[in-house]
């Protein structure tokens, strides 16, 4: 099981900051969504060649013209690009395709996936490298988490990996690794701890005993 440190609500020096804390006990540094928004991928390209030794997933959650995406993101030196599993199948194989030439991996969030069993089976299906469960940050406010999801993933998903995201904290931890995902992601779990070197090794350990 692995640990992939979610930067949402940074900007470039602050994520390396957070990294350089926590770097131990990480397996993925995901550049989030908003820091794309805000930074493009220069954030990608900073942080990989900041840290060379970790992942980095440059959060992309790509709907359209997922080849594109993924060669852009692979350029700026990401190792693993998120594709949405609401996207047409022709933009996940179009991801799944570029990533393979290379040499990445593509995660495909279910977020706002209505039958989360039968897309992930179908997605599966198509070569992907994660399937990971996703509650965002509208549905937490409304009291969600995806906890159910990732069992069912973890029913019918056979050849990817499986994750899970979504307002996970070191007090919900021990359950979701009880559903064993192969990736556990956490964002402000960490980043929102007031000493999140603590936070994140408390993690780690809970984590690598799997
Ligand atoms: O993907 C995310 C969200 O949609 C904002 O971009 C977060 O990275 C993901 O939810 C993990 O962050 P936390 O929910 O804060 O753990």
């Amino acid at each position: 099981m692995e640990l992939q440190l979610a930067l949402d609500l940074v900007n470039i020096p602050e994520a390396k900051e957070v990294v350089k804390e926590v770097a131990p006990y990480i397996d993925i540094i995901e550049i989030g969504t908003p820091v794309v928004i805000n930074e493009g991928l220069r954030a990608v390209k900073e942080i990989k060649d900041a840290f060379p030794t970790l992942k980095v997933l440059a959060d992309l959650k790509i709907m359209d013209a997922g080849g594109y995406g993924v060669m852009k993101a692979s350029e700026a030196g990401a190792d693993i690009i998120t594709v949405l599993g609401v996207s047409d199948d022709s933009t996940i194989k179009g991801a799944v395709n570029e990533a393979r030439k290379q040499n990445k991996k593509i995660m495909v969030d279910m977020i706002n996936v209505k039958d989360i069993a039968s897309r992930a089976a179908e997605i599966d299906a198509l070569g992907v490298d994660y399937i990971c469960v996703h509650s965002g940050y509208d549905h937490q406010a409304e009291g969600k988490n995806s906890f159910e999801d990732l069992a069912t993933i973890k029913r019918v998903v056979k050849q990817a990996k499986t994750a899970i995201a979504g307002g996970i904290k070191l007090q919900t931890l021990p359950e979701v690794i009880s559903a064993q995902p192969d990736l556990v992601i956490v964002g402000g779990g960490i980043t929102g701890a007031s000493d999140k070197q603590a936070v994140a090794a408390q993690m780690h350990e809970l984590i690598k005993q799997r």
